[in-house]
């Protein structure tokens, strides 16, 4: 079945055009190595970085073993956010505005950027007192917990990918992956939103159509909002795919909600399966934070983003009309 894979990784530059599902079932649950490997094959960073394909299989497999095997936030949404992240740096506005080494950081943040979550989520973490609560004092507790253990597996021998970098390259590297992936928390969400509505208002284009970023914290800003978009893309996808995201997040919260009412804590938000609206927690979403966030970065790279906004737009009418 490698031409069955093959064949299904052949729309992977195409928004929506993969899917990961399918991957998963063809590749012996292996859609976060399959993905990466493909995405990494194509922007031909193995010789453009010199990385052994050996070293980049073993931390690709090593990483996503480290994926709880829970409904949503396993390596299925991982590698859909590694291929959503792809794609939208993909984006003509984009063209040439990263490096080489941004491009990377990036897509090895989208890889890393859940690892070991435990399916629930900060807030349960910081009510409960829990370990990771404690380690790292209720800041952006989760995102922290997958940066760690992200770049701890990367130190084992087999996986060290990046142990012939430079000391410049490595800690420039480290740097964009730890500011991406810590923008994920979403308490980081309006502050984020803020920063790239800014950035549309005083954006500079080059004649070719092309962002000019001139300054570090404008170009991690960009990246942050990029993977922050890659994250919330569920409700952006083909109905089916986000139909399924939407069974399984659903299932993580109701879980989540369960252990809540059981240990007589108060149940978060969307996580009580007894008086949750699927549809109108949808609605809300969309309204409230996917489509402003998706608006904005339509703004900044128009007019690539415009297929996307069309598909929330559809997605959103679908989901109101069942309200
Ligand atoms: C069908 C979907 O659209 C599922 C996307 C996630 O659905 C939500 N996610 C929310 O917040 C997070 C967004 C990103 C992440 C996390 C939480 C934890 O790890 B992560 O980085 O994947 C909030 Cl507040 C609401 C919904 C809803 N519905
Ligand atoms: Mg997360
Ligand atoms: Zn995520």
């Amino acid at each position: 079945n490698e031409n069955a894979l093959a064949r299904e990784l052949e729309r992977i530059d195409e928004w929506g055009g993969v899917d990961i599902f399918k991957i998963a079932e063809i590749s012996n649950n292996r859609p976060l190595t399959c993905v990466m490997y493909t995405i990494c094959q194509k922007r031909d960073m193995f010789s453009k970085f010199k990385l052994s394909p050996d070293k980049f299989l073993a931390y690709m497999m090593t990483l996503e073993d480290h994926y709880r095997d829970i409904p949503y936030h396993n390596s299925l949404h991982s590698a859909d956010v590694a291929q959503s992240v792809h794609i939208l740096l993909s984006s003509d506005a984009l063209d040439s505005v990263f490096s080489e080494l941004e491009i990377l950081a990036a897509l090895i943040a989208s890889a890393m950027h859940d690892v070991d979550h435990p399916g629930l989520n900060n807030q349960y973490q910081c009510n409960n007192s829990s370990e990771l609560a404690l380690m790292y004092n209720d800041e952006s507790v989760l995102e922290n917990h997958h940066l760690a253990v992200g770049f701890k597996l990367l130190q084992q021998d087999q996986c060290d990918l990046f142990d012939h970098f430079t000391q410049k390259q490595w800690q420039s590297l480290r740097k964009i992956v730890i500011d991406m992936v810590l923008a994920t928390d979403m308490s980081k969400h309006m502050t984020l939103l803020a920063s790239l509505k800014t950035m549309v208002e005083t954006k500079k284009v080059a004649s070719s159509g092309v962002l000019m970023l001139d300054n570090y914290t404008d170009r991690v800003q960009v990246l942050q909002n990029l993977m922050h978009c890659a994250d919330l893309s569920n409700p952006a996808k083909p109905i089916e795919m986000y139909k399924k995201w939407n069974e399984r997040i659903m299932d993580e919260y109701w879980m989540q909600g369960d252990v809540e009412r059981a240990a007589g804590l108060e149940i978060s938000p969307m996580c009580d399966r007894n008086n949750t609206s699927v549809e109108k927690s949808q609605v809300m979403f969309i309204d409230f934070v996917v489509h402003p966030l998706f608006e904005t970065w339509a703004d900044l790279v128009n007019p690539c983003a415009q297929e996307v906004i069309n598909e929330l737009a559809t997605n959103r009418e679908y989901y109101a009309s069942l309200v």
